[in-house]
């Protein structure tokens, strides 16, 4: 083949993958009427998706372990214009529960659209204490409760031709020290999900796999925790629950918030990985860790 020949093709594939992706434009009416979950919504990033849920006009359902918090964040929904919004109190260390909040979902609504699965248990932000069983009962939360509930959700998204949203993280995509319990249970849902997606595409299985990969955000949970040892500022999580939910309705594979703190350093992950290392180090006050531990 000529080279002006390859280059016209090529060409052709470029303007054509701008046109498919411009075309996507993210409108709130995409939501309205929506019928979604939203897991780990009693506060930070899943609250903030609950109201922006409720301001599009979807119907909602939330959950977390808190009922008193979750009765709020229900009632700001249905102010902020929601078209029915609903809570379910339980943990997520327990698959029952689990499977009985996507059964929530088809009693109240008879199918569903959107499953956001967002919640994440209790883990400490420290250089890892040898402690595996703690790391089994942080995968049972933040991985397999995940599985579970996709599972139970997937007749109902296949009739819909639905989303599954993860939110992860970019300890979820890289090695980052102090968060090693953590950062186990964010690469599992990588490993599921993204093998997943592969397998509704070989089976036509027209549901979209959203994974979420998150930089530091202004939660209070996130703040508290972290804020004297990272040295760089967090993201608002007002905004970051918006691009989730975009990303989610747009059907991208992958989600990047913020842009520059997770794609970049994915692009040097597998060329510069020791340079990485170097640069996301220095991000690290650990001295701050050790005092405030004493
Ligand atoms: N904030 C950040 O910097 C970043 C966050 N992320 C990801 O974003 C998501 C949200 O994080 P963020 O908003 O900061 O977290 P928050 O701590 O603010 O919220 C966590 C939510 O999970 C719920 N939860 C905690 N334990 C359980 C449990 N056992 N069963 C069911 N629900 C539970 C909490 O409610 P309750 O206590 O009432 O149960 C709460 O609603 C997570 O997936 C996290 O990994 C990713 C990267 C950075
Ligand atoms: C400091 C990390 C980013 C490094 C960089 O150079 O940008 C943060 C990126 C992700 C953060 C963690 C996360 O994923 C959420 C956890 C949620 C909990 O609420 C506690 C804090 C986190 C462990 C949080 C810690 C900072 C990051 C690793």
């Amino acid at each position: 083949m000529g080279l002006l020949k390859k280059a016209l093709i090529a060409l052709i594939g470029i303007l054509l993958a701008v046109y498919f992706y411009s075309g996507k434009e993210f409108k709130p009416e995409m939501l309205k009427g929506k019928r979604v979950i939203v897991t780990g919504a009693s506060s930070g990033i899943g609250e903030q998706m609950a109201y922006h849920l409720g301001k599009m006009g979807s119907h909602i359902l939330i959950t977390a372990r808190t009922e008193e918090k979750l009765k709020k964040v229900v009632e700001r929904c249905l102010k902020l214009g929601a078209a029915s919004a609903y809570y379910i109190p339980g943990s997520m260390d327990n698959m029952t529960f689990a499977r009985q909040v996507v059964h929530e979902a088809k009693s109240l609504f008879g199918g569903l659209d959107m499953l956001i699965l967002n919640h994440i248990g209790y883990s400490y932000f420290n250089f890892f204490d040898g402690d595996v069983d703690h790391i089994r009962k942080l995968l049972e939360i933040n991985f397999l409760s995940y599985a579970t509930m996709t599972v139970e959700a997937l007749p109902m998204l296949k009739e819909s031709e639905g989303n599954i949203v993860v939110v992860s993280s970019v300890a979820g995509k890289l090695g980052l020290p102090l968060t090693v319990p953590y950062s186990t249970t964010k690469f599992a849902l990588d490993g599921f999900f993204s093998s997943l997606r592969m397998e509704f595409y070989h089976q036509k299985v027209n549901v979209s796999v959203t994974l979420c990969v998150i930089s530091y955000i202004d939660t209070d949970t996130a703040v508290n925790t972290v804020a004297r040892v990272i040295n760089h500022l967090p993201a608002p999580k007002e905004e970051c629950a918006l691009e989730i939910i975009k990303g989610g309705a747009l059907r991208q594979r992958e989600v990047y918030y913020q842009y520059h703190a997770t794609k970049i350093p994915l692009l040097l992950r597998d060329w510069a990985p020791d340079f990485l290392d170097y640069l996301l180090l220095k991000n690290y006050n650990i001295e701050e860790l050790n005092k405030k531990s004493e």
